[in-house]
């Protein structure tokens, strides 16, 4: 078995959303694939319509082949603050021609204010690992983890995409969606996500992080670019997180490079003008380097008066790790990879 869907942004790339088939007849929803939290629950016939605002309903009552978990519940906040919950059903989902019978859907009777604004957002599909899926008593998996023994190959691949459709594929690996060498890396999976660290990283091209001076003049206290060049970050793939959210020390070499460059309370994070050119942003996995062009990093404009742009790379403070979000994926084709037993990822340029 092998599936593949279109991943298309909504504006500014904030999220990727992909149509996913629910029950029989089947019943289409746009679902954000998110590899940072395992719940697959939609918009339903069960969500108030004070909280719907546009979103495409699940009803499992039009569904032959759903079925109620008897007792089931569930219920999840995210990072970001917004959260969800309600009750679970198991029915036929597709993905792309990748098909479970008995997959759990859980259908929300609540969702917080930042779901029911976001119009186009008929629900999350699951892709970290099942030990974090919330519903209770009996913990449910998530699709990957269901389809895994029937697909051709144990692997998923996210090809994201900057303002254009990209790819996820299910099952098999499409060698026309990159270039150069897969290199992979192995996954600590012990707190549920795609936690792996990256070899090093660099801000600008390497010679941008030379002083001015002739290389051999460069003062004691400059800060040597190998600093960055071989200091490993720690973090998780998030396929669901827009930014990169990375430590303060990246934050602060990064934004150094940037003269309007400035942190915001107001905005909340590291703003710039508009017109700023930004620094490529470039991380390392084994032999593969990912360059992260700096357009990419120009995130979008604080307001409406389209003078100061909100960064695409933020501070990771009081998270524990770094989230290596849409910014940092978009430019690499990304294979998440998970036997059962040795999960690994693989990045290569495209
Ligand atoms: C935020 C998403 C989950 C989500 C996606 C979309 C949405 C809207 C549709 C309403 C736009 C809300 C929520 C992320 N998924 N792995 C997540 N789920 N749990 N943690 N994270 C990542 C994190 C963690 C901490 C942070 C953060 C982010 O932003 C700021 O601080």
């Amino acid at each position: 078995d092998t599936g593949s869907a279109a991943a298309t942004p909504e504006q500014y790339d904030i999220q990727y959303l992909t149509p996913v088939s629910l029950g029989t007849p089947p019943q289409i929803l746009n679902l954000d694939f998110d590899s940072g939290s395992s719940d697959l629950w939609v918009f339903s016939s069960e969500t108030p319509a004070s909280q719907v605002k546009g979103q495409a309903q699940y009803n499992p009552s039009k569904s032959s082949t759903s079925k109620e978990v008897s007792g089931a519940t569930w219920d999840i906040s995210y990072g970001d603050g917004s959260s969800s919950s309600g009750n679970v059903y198991t029915d036929v989902v597709n993905v792309g021609n990748a098909t479970f019978a008995g997959q759990a859907v859980e259908t929300a009777q609540q969702v917080s204010s930042s779901f029911t604004s976001d119009t186009n957002n008929d629900g999350l599909l699951g892709l970290a690992f099942s030990t974090i899926n919330t519903v209770q008593p009996e913990q449910q998996k998530t699709f990957f983890d269901n389809i895994r023994d029937d697909l051709d190959s144990p692997v998923w691949t996210a090809d994201l995409k900057h303002n254009e459709p990209g790819t996820y594929n299910f099952g098999f690996i499409d060698d026309s969606l990159y270039t150069g060498k897969i290199a992979y890396t192995d996954v600590d999976s012990s707190d549920g996500f795609w936690m792996i660290t990256l070899d090093s990283y660099s801000v600008g091209s390497s010679t941008s992080n030379l002083s001015s001076r002739a290389f051999h003049h460069r003062p004691s206290t400059f800060p040597s670019p190998s600093d960055s060049a071989s200091t490993p970050l720690t973090g998780i793939a998030d396929t669901g997180t827009t930014l990169a959210l990375l430590p303060d020390s990246v934050c602060t070499e990064y934004y150094s490079q940037v003269s309007s460059a400035a942190n915001s309370q107001t905005a909340g994070g590291y703003v710039f003008d508009c017109d700023a050119t930004l620094p490529d942003f470039t991380y390392t996995v084994g032999s593969t380097t990912i360059t992260i062009p700096g357009e990419y990093i120009n995130y979008a404009p604080v307001d409406t008066t389209g003078e100061q742009c909100f960064g695409g790379i933020q501070s990771d403070a009081d998270i524990g790790f770094s989230i290596f979000g849409d910014i940092a994926l978009k430019a690499a084709f990304v294979v998440f990879e998970d036997d059962g037993s040795s999960p690994r990822l693989g990045f290569a340029q495209k």
